[in-house]
């Protein structure tokens, strides 16, 4: 099976296991490529920074939500309302490194484009 048969056959598995979550209005993917295009910035820090483990826990509310993927350290309040997979599933991960549930759920999801507004910083 080539790469966009995996994808389908990983998300329609993933489909199947779940309701679809309904956006609010606005919260489109394409009202976020809009926003990523506009190249806000969107982190809450004025230049990214190094990011310990510790200071990364402290961001584990939803008004102050700091992820890591993959080495990385978003800010994921901007982002929490426009996630296809909803808040809920994202926010057990506030303040933590979601790396390994990131590319067990959608490997194939670029986030480093997706968020690229909201970069924090690199987890050391
Ligand atoms: C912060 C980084 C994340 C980004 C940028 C992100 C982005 C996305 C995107 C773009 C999709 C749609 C994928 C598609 O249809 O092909 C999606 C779906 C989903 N995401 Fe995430 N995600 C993130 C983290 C997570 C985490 C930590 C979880 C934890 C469980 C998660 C759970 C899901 C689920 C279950 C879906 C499937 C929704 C459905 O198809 O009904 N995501 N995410």
């Amino acid at each position: 099976m080539g790469y966009l048969g995996r994808k389908l056959a990983v998300s329609n598995r993933l489909r199947s296991q779940r309701e679809p979550v309904a956006l609010a209005a606005g919260h489109s993917p394409l009202d976020w490529a809009r926003l990523v295009a506009s190249k806000q910035n969107l982190s809450g820090v004025p230049t990214i920074i190094k990011v310990s483990k510790e200071e990364l826990a402290k961001h584990n509310k939803p008004d102050d939500c700091w992820m890591c993927i993959k080495g990385k350290v978003y800010n994921i309040t901007p982002y929490l309302q426009f996630h296809p997979g909803g808040v809920g599933d994202l926010i057990d991960y506030a303040g933590q490194d979601a790396t390994n549930k990131f590319m067990e759920t959608h490997a194939w999801v670029n986030e480093e484009a997706l968020l690229r507004n909201c970069l924090v910083g690199f987890l050391v």
